[in-house]
């Protein structure tokens, strides 16, 4: 598969993306914030970084770049499409996720081995791995705290939305111990660590990121 990746100003993990996608076994596509192009790929990848220097809230400006009006309305249409962190942050700032990102209850950036045990691998992104499969995996931001009003907590949980939870310790607060979620529809899936990062020896984390790459060719789901 064709995967896009987008680089807004400030993103900081694309090229590790881009990497991730081509160790998945698909082709990656370098997206521009200014176009209007999605060049025909079959998904996309908001990647991690400081899009617009964090200003505002993180991922506020980045909703408004041209890119995006084409990524929403292709997730409108079933696109898979996965944020990481920053990513993540972009598409509740794009109302494509509910509930909104907060600066980490403790008030300092973290980076961290993760835990996390993923729930729902009924998703594009997700269906290599088992459900209830843990996995470590790098964690690094400074508002990747989840908040969302009680009916959509509870919708959440209800309906099984919940894709990743935070396992041993909550490293920033999120509500539920939430680390990532999904749509109704499971095309579009935000999480806050960084599967990316995970994906081969060389970097000494392991690869327990991987799923996330090689989940679109299961093709379940595409
Ligand atoms: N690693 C990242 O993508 C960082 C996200 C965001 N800029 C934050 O600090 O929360």
């Amino acid at each position: 598969m064709r995967v896009g990746v987008v680089t807004f100003p400030g993103t900081l993990d694309d090229v590790d993306a881009q990497r991730a996608v081509r160790i998945g076994g698909h082709e990656a596509v370098a997206l521009w914030h200014a176009d209007h192009d999605l060049q025909g790929v079959d998904a996309v990848v908001l990647p991690g970084g400081f899009s617009y220097g964090d200003y505002l809230r993180c991922g506020a400006i980045s909703r408004f770049a041209p890119i995006m009006t084409e990524v929403i309305e292709a997730a409108g249409k079933g696109l898979p499409v996965l944020g990481i962190c920053n990513g993540f942050q972009i598409l509740v700032e794009s109302h494509l996720l509910p509930g909104g990102l907060l600066r980490n209850d403790h008030r300092t950036f973290i980076c961290r081995d993760q835990k996390l045990r993923i729930e729902n691998n009924e998703t594009p992104w997700t269906a290599a791995y088992a459900k209830d499969q843990e996995i470590v995996v790098p964690l690094k931001n400074g508002e990747g705290q989840y908040v969302a009003d009680d009916e959509t907590i509870k919708r959440l949980e209800g309906e099984g939305l919940v894709v990743a939870r935070y396992l041993d310790v909550n490293p920033n607060g999120s509500m539920n111990d939430i680390a990532g979620i999904r749509n109704d529809r499971g095309n579009v899936v935000g999480l806050m660590p960084h599967p990316e990062h995970a994906t081969e020896a060389l970097t000494g984390s392991g690869l327990d990121g991987l799923g996330f790459f090689t989940s679109l060719a299961a093709g379940a789901f595409a």
